[in-house]
């Protein structure tokens, strides 16, 4: 997709009606710190629309980035930070769940794992919860450029051993870095888009 314009058009509070919108939309999901805000940028081609840090825990909105007036792009809150309560990581946990579930637009969910690490507990639960509302995860393994390229097969093997991933389903590896993986995981989302 040419990106023409993009504004960060919702920000959703634990407390916020979530947007009815009338586009397409992607949502993106992983744990705190995974690359999730520099991901999206780099979707978007821009430096910094999404909040990038080293402060992990930080986007704890749900955020609705709307690209060219076609589709939304949107950035779920970072799970598993320590520094968040239990009680409110539930909270987070039953928003992302109505969101899930009640958005009749969202036509595929994108989990990200960072490829240096096996997949956590969380991850492997995040996993299960969205294949469990009916959606089929696309995995997108971040921080490319941290690895060797002779250990790629490895890490990709790890994560799919680790979720429990069908033999098909794709593992999509990027780095924010040098943005390579991008095209692919824009095609992926262009399939998404234009399927009725
Ligand atoms: N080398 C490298 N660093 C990355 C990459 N992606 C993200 N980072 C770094 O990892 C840190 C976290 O990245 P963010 O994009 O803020 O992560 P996030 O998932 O949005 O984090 P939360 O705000 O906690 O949800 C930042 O210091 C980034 O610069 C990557 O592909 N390669």
């Amino acid at each position: 997709m040419i990106i023409k314009n993009v504004s960060l058009e919702t920000v959703c509070g634990i407390t916020s009606k979530l947007p009815e919108t009338d586009k397409p939309e992607i949502a993106f999901a992983g744990k705190s710190n995974v690359g999730k805000s520099s991901l999206i940028n780099g979707l978007m081609n821009r430096k910094a629309l999404a909040r990038t840090s080293s402060s992990p825990g930080k986007t704890q909105t749900i955020n609705f980035y709307n690209i060219n007036d076609q589709m939304y792009l949107v950035d779920l809150p970072g799970y598993g930070y320590a520094k968040v309560s239990k009680s409110e990581q539930e909270k987070w946990g039953k928003m992302i769940e109505r969101y899930l579930h009640g958005s009749k637009q969202l036509k595929a969910v994108f989990l990200l794992i960072d490829i240096r690490h096996d997949p956590s507990a969380n991850d492997r639960m995040m996993y299960d919860w969205i294949n469990h509302q009916g959606f089929r995860p696309i995995i997108i393994a971040t921080k490319l450029d941290k690895i060797k390229r002779s250990q790629l097969q490895k890490q990709v093997k790890l994560i799919r051993t680790g979720l429990g991933m069908p033999a098909q389903a794709p593992v999509l590896p990027y780095s924010a870095l040098t943005k390579q993986g991008r095209e692919e995981i824009w095609e992926y989302m262009e399939q998404f888009i234009n399927e009725e």
